[in-house]
């Protein structure tokens, strides 16, 4: 039971977590994909990503900028929180975290989740972690608040706007006018997707917010034609996954004569690995191939408005504070200690069965 007199006395920021050395990177990867059916010769290509940068993720750094930034906020802003920082699937894990928490005395945390949309992967595995966390550390844990999804909110989309400006401005002149603006996302199973969200309102709640806040952007920048594609899927090929995949699509544009793309990683926070590999690498490179300009926009974490964002979604909670939204999709997300936003809202994706049931036409 929710005690409405118990004032928040902390802020957890619950994030993916990452390698940080050469040995980190094989435990990582069996924390990410235990139980999820993903090949052994997708982790090795993935532990190579890894390894090519010193088998450190940017991921962690990148949250402790954004930790940094968030406590100058709330310091302006008179509120006297203290920021614990939890992982999903490394050190410092979230299972440590709330322990520490307990000990420290916090009774009632407010829980940023480093994703910005609904669906399995980016919100309510992050329940799942809230719940396990506070499952081991027992009845003296604190409640877990934690705050919505913000794909709309007038900071995000205004902080990747910015970042989209600065990217058509490093191609030269010559291709900038003509360059086409590519959004991205993480892929996900399409059962995963079809499952996003409660299920009142009619699945794929993940895609529409990536589609959304795509939208957003492009109006903010006054651009009409823009693609929105997915990237760094994993998985059983025979499973299928949201596509087209950001690469392919880099073909299809070249034969449609386009000479140069701004790639916005919609779907991040911040640049973390799948971002600076699958795109700063991969992607650049198949462009480089086709002879194509190639600029990336900057996800909006470092940016200072989302720190201010983050204050901002405390604030609905503590003060009242009017929620800033720029469409009329659904923003779900707030639950606490874990709870699920709706019966069976994100089911995760079911294995593929031994067998494919028959469906028979009506
Ligand atoms: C929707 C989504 C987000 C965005 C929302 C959010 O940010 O939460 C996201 C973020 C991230 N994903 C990350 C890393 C990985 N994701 C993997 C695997 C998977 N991701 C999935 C989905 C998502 N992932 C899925 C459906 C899988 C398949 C396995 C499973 O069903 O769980 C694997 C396993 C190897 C592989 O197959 O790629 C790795 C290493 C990192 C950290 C990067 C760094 O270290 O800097 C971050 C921020
Ligand atoms: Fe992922």
């Amino acid at each position: 039971m929710t005690d409405e007199r118990i004032p928040f006395d902390a802020v957890l920021l619950l994030s993916f977590g990452g390698p940080e050395g050469p040995e980190d990177v094989r435990p990582f990867l069996e924390n990410v994909t235990r139980g999820r059916g993903v090949p052994a010769e997708r982790l090795d290509e993935v532990a190579e990503h890894y390894h090519n940068f010193g088998g450190v993720s940017p991921i962690n750094a990148l949250n402790r900028d954004i930790i940094g930034r968030l406590r100058a906020e709330l310091d302006r802003g008179g509120l006297d929180l203290p920021i614990y920082f939890g992982n999903r699937n490394w050190h410092p894990m979230v299972e440590e975290t709330v322990e520490r928490m307990t000990t420290d005395g916090v009774r009632r945390a407010l829980v940023f989740a480093t994703s910005a949309y609904g669906g399995y992967s980016a919100c309510r595995q992050y329940d799942e972690d809230i719940l396990r966390a506070r499952t081991a550390v027992g009845d003296a844990a604190p409640e877990l608040v934690k705050l919505r999804q913000f794909f709309d909110h007038p900071l995000f989309v205004a902080a990747f706007a910015d970042g989209v400006r600065r990217a058509f401005a490093e191609l030269p002149v010559a291709q900038r006018e003509r360059a086409r603006l590519v959004f991205t996302a993480h892929s996900v199973p399409e059962s995963a997707d079809a499952s996003a969200g409660p299920p009142a309102l009619g699945g794929h709640l993940y895609s529409r917010q990536v589609f959304e806040a795509s939208r957003l952007v492009a109006a903010e920048l006054g651009i009409d034609e823009y693609d929105v594609v997915w990237q760094s899927r994993s998985g059983p090929p025979q499973v299928p996954w949201l596509e087209p995949d950001i690469v392919d699509h880099l073909d299809t544009l070249y034969t449609s004569g386009a000479q140069a793309v701004v790639v916005c990683p919609i779907g991040f926070v911040s640049d973390h690995l799948e971002v600076i590999w699958d795109l700063d690498n991969e992607a650049r490179q198949r462009a480089e191939e086709l002879g194509m300009g190639f600029a990336r926009a900057a996800a909006p974490g470092t940016d200072n408005r989302f720190a201010e964002l983050i204050v901002e979604l405390i604030r609905e909670l503590t003060d009242g504070a009017p929620v800033r939204r720029m469409s009329e999709l659904p923003a779900e997300g707030c639950t606490v200690n874990g709870a699920w936003c709706a019966t069976d809202c994100c089911a995760p994706a079911r294995r593929p069965a031994r067998q494919t049931p028959v469906t028979v036409d009506a």
